[in-house]
């Protein structure tokens, strides 16, 4: 998905939700697990419940991974069924050396190889540029840095100080670099909100992808108040606050009512900017 049909989805369905995919066995509700799939069945039934109001999802690829062969299946049908009107990021978070990262990107961008072709990937950036290169190589997909993140211990190297002011700075300066704001998405946590102006800054017209509101308590409002653009460059990730928002049979109805008083914040933010 391009850029320019990114931001027409985000202006057509009046939000910049992303639904997080972080599924997991034992907390989905009980009566699905005699399904064949039961991953698979429920993210089915919340992408059902969720497609009309929000513009991506994001499985994060541990939930699947820590499955073995029967979570990759589970992926792959989940990939295959996630709404073509949605860009499809897979939280995968790799970074390795260049030969080894080609890999990961056959792994999670080329359907011919795995089954799968994502969107977006989301990678670090520690191992530096050609860590990053082979993704770049799969032309018209996405790669979402890590540069601020949500985590506590992000204090531990993320705010190193550098020239630049911190690490997280230096790191968007220097991706910056490798490819344009049409290919690179920043992650920036939804708990640091306050550094948001200072990211603009470095990354004026990159789409930031923001965990952290709901379960990590982070607030949409401020995200919005210094992170949000012209074109929005925002996609606010919420997964276990709407995917558990209840356990019993009415999971999805649930889902949906937590996605839609989403949307609805944010169709309020994007017409306070002109977005909409
Ligand atoms: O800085 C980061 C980077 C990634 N994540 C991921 O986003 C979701 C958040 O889930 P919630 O349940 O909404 O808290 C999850 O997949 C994380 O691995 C992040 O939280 N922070």
């Amino acid at each position: 998905m391009s850029r320019q049909e990114l931001i027409n989805q985000i202006k057509q369905k009046k939000s910049f939700l992303c639904v997080g995919l972080d599924t997991d066995i034992e907390k989905i509700p009980s009566f699905l697990l005699s399904y064949p799939d039961p991953i698979f069945e429920f993210n089915k039934r919340i992408i059902d419940a969720t497609k009309d109001l929000c513009v991506a999802y994001k499985p994060n690829s541990a939930f699947y991974e820590c499955r073995g062969v029967k979570g990759l299946q589970s992926l792959i049908a989940t990939w295959e069924y996630l709404p073509k009107d949605c860009i499809s990021i897979i939280d995968a978070k790799r970074g390795d050396i260049g030969n080894t990262s080609d890999k990961y990107a056959q792994a999670f961008l080329d359907e011919a190889s795995s089954g799968m072709s994502f969107d977006a990937i989301t990678v670090t950036p520690y191992m530096g540029n050609d860590s990053i290169t082979p993704y770049l190589k799969y032309e018209g997909k996405w790669i979402i840095i890590l540069a601020l993140t949500s985590s506590v211990g992000s204090k531990d190297f993320q705010y190193l100080p550098t020239d630049d002011g911190h690490l997280y700075e230096t790191v968007i300066k220097k991706a910056n670099t490798w490819a344009g704001a049409d290919r690179l998405m920043y992650v920036v946590g939804a708990t640091k909100s306050t550094e948001f102006a200072e990211i603009r800054k470095h990354a004026p017209d990159n789409f930031l992808l923001v965990p952290g509101v709901g379960a990590q308590g982070g607030s949409l409002q401020d995200v919005c108040q210094y992170g949000i653009t012209k074109d929005c460059g925002l996609l606010v990730n919420s997964s276990r606050g709407i995917i558990y928002a209840s356990n019993g049979e009415d999971f999805a109805d649930a889902a949906r009512a937590e996605a839609l008083a989403i949307q609805q914040q944010m169709e309020v933010e994007l017409k306070k900017i002109g977005v909409i």
